[in-house]
């Protein structure tokens, strides 16, 4: 099964839609070669984590369709891996691909390795599915602790950073995922959307997904968050992420870390949503963690619709003004009330990292119908 994210046309062709243009235009764009995939993750047309995982997974399938040679598999792997440092599932991806068909001859590597992106789509939709339920259980149950104080039918206000919806996986989400899931309860939910600078993954993407299935929200400058929390208008925040280290830091979208810092001034629950496969016990901690500097021009220019309906990018930064655009920063484990992954939620930290990762392997097991 392949989600609306990603989906094979009539005719085989992978698709999936260009990020770069919502929420003003919803167009797809074809993905027939390594090359198309590559520089779909590199442009953003693609991404978030998960997606980026399943989208380098297609590309090594694309590459080993056209070369199925040792020498091509991991030239294919290297190149891909390269396309954007911080998000580990794409990593997490090329490795499960490349240890299911690295030992294959190689006439039987291509038809492997989209068996094999196939399965990395399903089973991330399958544990986005359930890191809603785990994490609309944890919303639940803050909503009746607030109960006493509050009026009856007043929503639960929540603050996200960035985009870590539907969009940005196969399914359902991560940080949205419980979200859904209580507006579809009728649980009375409000959200406040992070526009996120620069490249305003909140403003475009996560208030395009709210508002196309109703859930209410109010975007906002990513500055304001400390205000809205300390006026008590916020009552938890959850964020998606890119990577998590062994030591339960968390590397996310770049303003993270600050609503991280107000949250815990506030005394308000700071949680991480995210599939075991964000988990990189390779790294320490989050000094570990490569963080992608990109482009100064998504910084010196703002990418919006014009009057006349054109999607076009204005300068809003003079000349010769040096820019600094770091992607990431990392939260410590200190800050983050707790790891919603499809296994329940764990504690960040190394002991609640260890017991997500050992959930995971048990799970594995479990679907790879290995006795344990
Ligand atoms: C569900 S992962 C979403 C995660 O990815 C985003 O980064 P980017 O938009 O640069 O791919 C952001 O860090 C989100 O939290």
């Amino acid at each position: 099964m392949m989600s609306r994210t990603l989906r094979i046309d009539e005719d085989g062709v992978l698709r999936t839609i260009d990020q770069t243009l919502l929420p003003f235009e919803r167009r797809e764009i074809a993905l027939r070669s390594v090359e198309d995939c590559r520089r779909a993750i590199v442009s953003m047309q693609v991404r978030g984590a998960p997606l980026i995982g399943a989208v380098g997974a297609w590309g090594l399938a694309l590459a080993l369709r056209d070369d199925p040679s040792d020498a091509a598999l991991h030239e294919a792997w290297r190149w891909l891996l390269g396309a954007r440092p911080t998000a580990v599932n794409l990593r997490w991806a090329l490795d499960r691909a490349m240890r299911r068909v690295a030992p294959l001859p190689p006439a039987q590597r291509a038809q492997a390795a989209r068996g094999e992106a196939m399965a990395i789509c399903d089973d991330d939709a399958d544990c986005n599915r359930r890191i809603g339920e785990h994490g609309a259980a944890l919303l639940e149950a803050l909503r009746e602790r607030l109960a006493p104080n509050r009026r009856a039918g007043a929503p639960l206000n929540l603050l996200t950073h960035c985009n870590a919806g539907r969009i940005a996986t196969l399914d359902h989400g991560t940080a949205l995922a419980p979200i859904y899931l209580l507006h579809q309860r009728d649980v009375p939910v409000h959200v406040w959307v992070d526009e996120t600078r620069p490249r305003n993954q909140g403003a475009s993407l996560t208030a395009w997904e709210l508002a196309e299935r109703g859930v209410p929200h109010t975007v906002i400058v990513d500055n304001a968050g400390g205000l809205l929390m300390r006026q008590g208008r916020v009552d938890a925040a959850i964020v998606g992420c890119d990577r998590v280290a062994a030591n339960g830091d968390v590397a996310n979208k770049i303003g993270t870390y600050l609503k991280a810092l107000a949250a815990r001034d506030c005394g308000l629950p700071f949680w991480v949503a995210c599939p075991v496969s964000t988990i990189d016990p390779q790294a320490v901690d989050g000094d570990a963690v490569p963080i992608e500097e990109r482009d100064a021009r998504e910084v010196t220019h703002a990418t919006g619709r014009l009057a006349d309906g054109t999607i076009a990018a204005v300068q809003v930064v003079p000349d010769g003004s040096p820019v600094a655009n770091p992607g990431f920063d990392v939260t410590p484990a200190r800050l983050v009330g707790g790891l919603v992954t499809e296994h329940g939620v764990f504690e960040a930290s190394a002991e609640g990292v260890a017991r997500a990762l050992a959930a995971g392997l048990a799970g594995t097991a479990r679907t790879a119908g290995i006795a344990r």
